[in-house]
Parts: structure tokens; C-alpha cells; sequence
């Protein structure tokens, strides 16, 4: 199988840069007229597939609103992945994993293996046990054409405190993350299959970003605040990796399909008016 950075390259090419977030609230539920059970859950989820399966570069459920329904809810997430592949669509999970190296295997093997029930495209990982804690991922990524996402600048205002603390050799907790995830990088081509998260609420931070080499996710558009515009702001010139990425601003324009088509549209020609000058 092609790397996923290839894979990656090759669907944003086909279908625009823009990831969706498959994020089903209680209270978008609620808007859409379903019941915030698992009833109301599948009808949401299989709604949003068939909307935008076809048609978005990468779909990004999140796991916590699946897995708030217990065994019954991580049900429709593995179905939910699968109809998501069919559809052509690539499968960026949101679960920010970490834990020690040997744990780290286990998820490796949850999200990264074909063999699993939860397999995916590519998952989210927070790297605050060390980024070399998550080699696992990373490994079983490599082997059969994955991708990881690491936090390195999340779009939430507590995530500064943390991220942006300088280490001992005078790099920021965030730096010291993006340079790893450049080094595994290395000479991939078109793109590496490391991404990092950085959200679009940010600002101008300072960080070097100009040797990732993969995918940069841009979370926080819409609801959380941040637009387009500010894309160019967060990432200078490093706008031809980023991956926008949108999930209340869109879902909230169901259950209608052509609307939250309609919205997917809106969204996607927002951002390229923006990356086009990359
Ligand atoms: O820094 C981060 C990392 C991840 N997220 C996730 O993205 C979506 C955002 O949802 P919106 O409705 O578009 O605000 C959500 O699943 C977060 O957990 C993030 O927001 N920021």
C-alpha cells in the first residue's frame, strides 16, 4: 500500500483540502431531531457518511462521542470507519492516545493494524509521555500505510501553558514536537505521513514549522472561533500542508444532506481562496 502521506496527497488533490469532524454532540443530536442514544447516534453518523463519504478528502470521527455510548457506540464507530472507506473517504481517527511505549503498542495495534476492527487511515496522538513513547505508532504507521497526528499547538487557550513552556535547551515544549515529527519525515515525498495538530486559533506563535514535511491539521475553524484568514496568520508560509479542519460549523447544517453538502462547499472554497496563494 502507498504511504499515507501519498495517500493523503493524492485525495486532497482529487477532492480539496478539508477535513470534516464527525463530532456528534448532545446537543447537535438534539437539533437534528434525533434522540441522544445509540439510534440517534447511528442515524447521525450514517446521515454525515452519506452527505460528505464521497466527497471530503478526510473524515474525522471522534471517538469520545462514540465511545460515550459505550460497547454499543464503538459498534457504529467500527461501522461507521468501514462505510467511511467505501465511500473513499480517508479515515483520520480522533483519540489523542499516549501512554508508555509497551501501551503505546497496544493502540498501535487497535488503530494501525488491518486486522483490527478499529483500523483506520490515520489517528490523532498527544505526545506528553515523550514523543519517543509513541515509536510504536509510528512503526506499525511505516509498516502499513498509516498515519499519526501528534499535538504539537492545540487550538484550546488551556494548551499554551503546557506547549509553550521552554525546555532546557531553550526550545518550547511545541518545538521540541515538531522537530521530531520533521526528523521522521525525512525525505518523504510528495509528504511525510507524520502530521502535527496546530489550531487555527493560535496566532503567530514563532514556531518553525517550515520542516514538518507532512500534514499539518488546523482544528478550531468555526465554532471554536477561528476562520480562513486565519490560516495564513497561524502558518505563514507553510499553508500548502495544512489540512483545515471543521466539524460543529458543518454538521450544524443537517440533517439535511444537501445542506450539509452545501455547508462542506462553503467551507472547502473558504479555505482554498486562502491556501490557493500557497
Ligand atoms: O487542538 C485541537 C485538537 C483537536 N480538536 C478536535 O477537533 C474537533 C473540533 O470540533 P469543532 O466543532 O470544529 O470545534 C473536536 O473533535 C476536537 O476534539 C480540537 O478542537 N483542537
Amino acid at each position: 500500500m502507498d504511504s499515507f502521506g501519498t495517500r493523503l496527497h493524492r485525495s486532497v488533490s482529487e477532492r480539496g483540502p478539508l477535513c470534516v469532524g464527525i463530532d456528534p454532540h448532545p446537543g447537535l443530536l438534539a437539533r437534528w431531531g434525533l434522540t441522544d442514544d445509540v439510534q440517534g447516534l447511528d442515524r447521525f453518523t450514517r446521515t454525515v457518511v452519506d452527505a460528505l463519504g464521497d466527497r471530503v478528502a478526510v473524515v474525522k470521527p471522534q471517538s469520545a462521542f462514540f465511545e460515550r455510548f459505550g460497547s454499543r457506540g464503538v459498534a457504529i464507530l467500527e461501522s461507521t470507519i468501514r462505510q467511511l472507506r467505501d465511500a473513499g473517504s480517508l479515515v483520520l481517527l480522533d483519540v489523542k492516545r499516549g501512554d508508555i511505549g509497551s501501551t503505546v503498542s497496544a493502540y498501535a495495534s487497535a488503530y494501525l493494524d488491518p486486522s483490527s476492527p478499529l483500523y483506520v487511515d490515520a489517528v490523532t496522538a498527544s505526545p506528553y509521555l515523550g514523543v519517543g513513547s509513541l515509536a510504536p505508532m509510528f512503526e506499525l504507521a511505516a509498516e502499513h500505510g498509516g498515519g499519526v497526528f501528534v499535538l504539537a499547538l492545540t487550538s484550546n487557550p488551556e494548551g499554551a501553558a503546557v506547549q509553550r513552556a521552554c525546555t532546557a535547551d531553550g526550545r518550547t515544549v511545541a518545538q521540541t514536537v515538531i522537530d521530531e515529527i520533521s526528523q521522521l519525515n525525512r525525505g518523504a515525498t510528495p509528504l511525510g505521513s507524520f502530521g502535527l495538530v496546530v489550531g487555527a486559533t493560535i496566532g503567530d506563535t514563532g514556531h518553525d514549522l517550515s520542516g514538518v514535511g507532512g500534514p499539518l491539521l488546523a482544528p478550531g475553524l468555526g465554532a471554536q472561533g477561528a476562520g480562513a484568514d486565519d490560516l495564513r496568520t497561524v502558518f505563514g508560509s507553510n499553508l500548502a500542508a495544512v489540512l483545515p479542519s471543521y466539524s460543529r460549523e458543518v454538521l450544524s447544517a443537517g440533517p439535511d444532506v444537501a445542506a450539509l453538502r452545501a455547508a462542506a462547499d462553503r467551507v472547502l472554497a473558504e479555505c482554498r481562496g486562502v491556501l490557493a496563494a500557497r
